[in-house]
C-alpha cells in the first residue's frame, strides 16, 4: 500500500441485487462505524435501480455509492442511458468506467472510455477507470504494453488526479478465483503509477491504484499490503456485509 494514500475498498454489486439488499449495507455501515472509519473509505457500486435509495440509506454512514457505467452526454436521446449528471442527482460520488464486462459486452473502447470518464468529472464525480489485461495478452507477454495503452487512452489528458482512481483488474482474474502473484500486481502497478505520472504530473502520485479481481478475506491482507495497491475493486465478497467487511479489515 502507498503509505500517503488513504485507502479505497469499493464494491462492485455488478447485476446483482434488489432493495432487499439494502440490509447488507445496512451491515457494512454498521461495521464500517464500529472500528474501520479513519483507516479506510468504503464504496459501493450497486445497480442503477438501486444508487437513489442507497445513496439516501449510506447517508450518516459515510460509505460512498458510486454508479457503475454512464453515459459521457450530460443529456439528450440515449434511451436506457443515464448521464453522470442524473448519478450525481442520486447522491452518488463516483462512478466506474471501463470495467472489462462493458468493455467485453458492450464493446466499449478505450475512447469510449476516455469520453465517458470526462462525462464523471465534468459532473463532479470520482471517475474509476478501469484496466486489466485478458489470459491470452499476459501469457504472450503483453500485459504491461496493453495496460499501458488502456490507461493513456482511456485516462482524460488534464484530469485532476484528486477526482480519479484507477483500478487494475486483469479479466482472467474476474470471477475466476485466479489471482496474480503479489509480484506481478506489484509490478503492474509500479508501472501504472509510472505512466499516470508521466502523462498528469507529479500529482498523479496522489492517485489510488486499486487491484480488482477474485478479492476475498482470504487473499485481501496479501494483496492490499502490496506496494502502490491503494485499495481493491471488490465484486462477489462485496454481496455480503461480513465478506466486505472482511476484505476491507485489512486496513484494520
Ligand atoms: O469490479 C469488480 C471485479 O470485476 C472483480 O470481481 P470479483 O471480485 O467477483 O472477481
Amino acid at each position: 500500500m502507498s503509505m500517503a494514500l488513504r485507502p479505497l475498498v469499493a464494491g462492485n454489486w455488478k447485476m446483482n441485487g434488489t432493495k432487499l439488499a439494502l440490509k447488507e449495507l445496512a451491515g457494512m455501515a454498521e461495521g464500517y462505524d464500529a472500528g474501520l472509519r479513519g483507516k479506510v473509505e468504503l464504496m459501493i457500486c450497486p445497480p442503477a435501480t438501486m444508487l437513489y435509495l442507497a445513496a439516501a440509506a449510506a447517508l450518516g454512514s459515510r460509505i460512498a455509492i458510486g454508479a457503475q457505467d454512464c453515459h459521457a452526454a450530460a443529456s439528450g436521446a440515449y434511451t436506457g442511458d443515464l448521464s453522470a449528471e442524473m448519478i450525481a442527482d442520486c447522491g452518488a460520488t463516483a462512478v466506474i468506467v471501463g470495467h472489462s464486462e462493458r468493455r467485453q459486452y458492450h464493446r466499449e473502447t478505450d475512447a469510449d472510455v476516455c469520453a465517458k470518464a470526462e462525462g464523471a468529472l465534468r459532473a463532479g464525480l470520482t471517475a474509476i477507470v478501469c484496466v486489466g489485461e485478458t489470459r491470452a495478452e499476459r501469457e504472450a507477454g503483453k500485459a504491461l504494453a496493453v495496460v499501458g495503452r488502456q490507461l493513456a487512452r482511456s485516462v482524460p489528458e488534464g484530469a485532476n488526479p484528486d477526482n480519479l482512481v484507477v483500478a487494475y483488474e486483469p479479466v482472467w482474474a474476474i470471477g475466476t478465483g485466479l489471482t496474480p502473484t503479489a509480484a506481478d500486481v506489484a509490478e503492474m502497478h509500479a508501472h501504472m503509477r509510472r505512466k499516470l505520472v508521466s502523462r498528469l504530473g507529479k500529482q498523479a502520485a496522489g492517485i489510488r491504484l486499486l487491484y480488482g479481481g477474485s478479492v476475498k478475506p482470504s487473499n485481501a491482507a496479501e494483496l492490499m499490503g502490496t506496494a502502490n495497491v491503494d485499495g481493491a475493486l471488490v465484486g462477489g465478497a462485496s454481496l455480503k456485509a461480513a465478506d466486505f467487511l472482511a476484505i476491507a479489515a485489512a486496513y484494520r
